[in-house]
């Protein structure tokens, strides 16, 4: 496969300059675990409480600031309980069209930060007969449907188990009503068409998304614990005959952020 970088510089370098000088500009050496946050949660974030510093995802090695709304483009880093826990405001997405790298460059910079796990947010399209907008599914497992790989080369990673088992059954103890499923993850920018979510539903998925997937394949290379939780912000298209907008996703987000807040923060403090 031909390498996914656009960058001159080696994407472990440029994850290794990243987490240096986060930890020059946030005073911890090493983080415990970081958070990820997708379209829509950053309200979310306002439930952890007030980060000990903040740093623009701009002014790191590798990092450009997020082009989609509702990605703020900072770093914050926090103590909560005894754990130090990095949250970035935001992520690339494949569809802004700067190759893998970019994507995953996050996850590779917790990694070298020191994190041992990372919890992926996401906004999704509910599939399931039965899901509601505002309710948050924890993913069990993914379905790439970008059909494309962050990795380069003989690097033959093994995903079982990929989204965390022991995180999950930790967030099912602090809500025993999370239900489960298979999140897919499509190209995007655009959204499916009623007969694309047809074939995801056959083909056994739960969501669908334009992320997470390129972010945990790089974190388990990395050999980072994962656990991914999609927020559904819409039903997928055709499932209400309504055309479906990114304002809608990003307004389910600010419903749903106290609750989401809350489950995050006592899943980072029980983690
Ligand atoms: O970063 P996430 O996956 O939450 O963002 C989702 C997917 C698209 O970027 C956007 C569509 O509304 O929300
Ligand atoms: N691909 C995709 N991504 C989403 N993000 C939020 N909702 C959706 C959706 O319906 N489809």
């Amino acid at each position: 496969m031909t390498p996914s970088t656009t960058s001159p510089q080696d994407p472990n370098a440029l994850a290794e300059a990243a987490a240096t000088s986060l930890a020059e500009r946030t005073g911890v050496r090493k983080h415990d675990l970081a958070v990820v946050l997708g379209s829509g949660w950053q309200p979310a974030a306002e439930e952890f409480g007030t980060p000990d510093s903040e740093v623009d995802m701009a002014d790191l090695a590798g990092f450009e600031a997020p082009s989609a709304i509702g990605h703020s483009g900072k770093i914050w880093s926090m103590t909560m309980a005894d754990k130090k826990v990095l949250v970035l405001l935001g992520r690339t997405h494949g569809y802004e069209g700067r190759g893998l790298d970019p994507v995953v460059h996050g996850v590779r910079t917790i990694a070298a930060a020191g994190c041992g796990s990372v919890v992926l947010t996401n906004a999704a399209g509910g599939l399931r007969e039965g899901m509601s907008v505002g309710q948050p599914v924890l993913i069990s497992d993914h379905l790439n449907m970008t059909t494309r790989s962050p990795l380069v080369g003989a690097n033959f990673v093994d995903l079982t188990d990929l989204y965390s088992p022991r995180l999950r059954a930790i967030a099912k103890d602090i809500d025993s009503s999370l239900e489960e499923g298979v999140y897919a993850a499509m190209p995007g920018p655009h959204f499916e068409t009623p007969a694309e979510i047809r074939m995801l539903r056959t083909l056994g998925a739960d969501l669908v998304g334009m992320s997470t997937v390129p972010e945990a394949i790089a974190a388990r290379a990395e050999g980072t614990e994962v656990f991914g939780l999609s927020l559904v912000t819409n039903l997928a298209a055709g499932v209400t005959g309504e055309p479906l907008n990114h304002q809608e996703v990003l307004d389910a987000g600010k419903a749903a952020a106290t609750r989401m807040g809350t489950l995050l923060k006592e899943l980072v403090e029980r983690s």
